[in-house]
């Protein structure tokens, strides 16, 4: 399977510090704000998951979201409608120190689901991640909160330390690409219903056919 990831939210929050660290398990404190598309594969269930990230900064995102809500009509190809289309799953970054940050999560789930829609898709994958577990000294935003947030909108829910731990960051990039295998099964698990249905109606018209005779 090969899906695509684009990692959201506002100015340091790590989300480039959890992209490096899934790829190559080391922080390294800096990362300056060039944005990327990064491959990575894992195997799930015996078979390979291979998946692009894309890192993007949120200043580009900004400007085209007011664009949106303004309704300018050259907002419908946007940029952002693009990266929207282009994925498969999101994963929402938030500093657990920057209330802001976890503000702009909530309303970047909007923002997607209402693109997504239009686009015809009816569920998207998301994770709503709070980066930064380690400062909890300086924690501004409740757990709770951030699983509430999650709960509504249907998305997965984690916590974790780009700084501190490779695992919680492995931990929440694999949930996000589980979701996501399993919407794309159940989108193409759709046609083969239908045309199951079509073959016991017509094996049904198909009999009442010989019998009539
Ligand atoms: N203590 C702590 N610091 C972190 C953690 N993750 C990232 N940082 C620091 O937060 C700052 C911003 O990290 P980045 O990964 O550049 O954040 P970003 O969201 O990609 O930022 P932009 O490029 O501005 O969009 C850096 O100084 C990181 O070292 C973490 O889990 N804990």
């Amino acid at each position: 399977m090969e899906a695509n990831v684009v990692v959201l939210g506002t100015d340091s929050v790590g989300k480039s510090a959890l992209t490096v660290r899934l790829l190559t398990r080391r922080f390294i404190g800096e990362y300056g704000d060039i944005e990327s598309i990064y491959s990575h594969s894992f195997i799930a269930d015996g078979r390979e998951i291979s998946f692009s990230i894309w890192d993007s900064p949120y200043s580009e995102m900004l400007r085209e979201l007011k664009c949106r809500t303004s309704q300018d009509p050259s907002a419908e190809t946007s940029p952002f409608q693009k990266k929207v289309r282009w994925a498969d799953g999101f994963l929402l970054v938030y500093s657990i120190c920057d209330r802001a940050s976890f503000n702009a999560v909530g309303k970047l789930v909007q923002s997607i689901k209402s693109t997504k829609e239009l686009l015809g898709d009816e569920k998207v994958p998301i994770a709503i991640v709070g980066n930064k577990r380690d400062l909890h000294h300086r924690r501004t935003v409740p757990s709770e909160e951030g699983r509430l947030l999650a709960l509504d909108a249907d998305c997965l829910f984690y916590e974790v330390s780009a700084a501190e731990n490779y695992h919680s960051v492995l931990t929440a990039f694999h949930g996000l690409v589980e979701r996501m295998r399993d919407a794309k099964l159940a989108t193409t698990k759709r046609p083969l219903r239908l045309r199951g249905i079509v073959k016991s109606m017509s094996a049904v018209f198909a009999r009442r056919r010989t019998d009539s005779l």
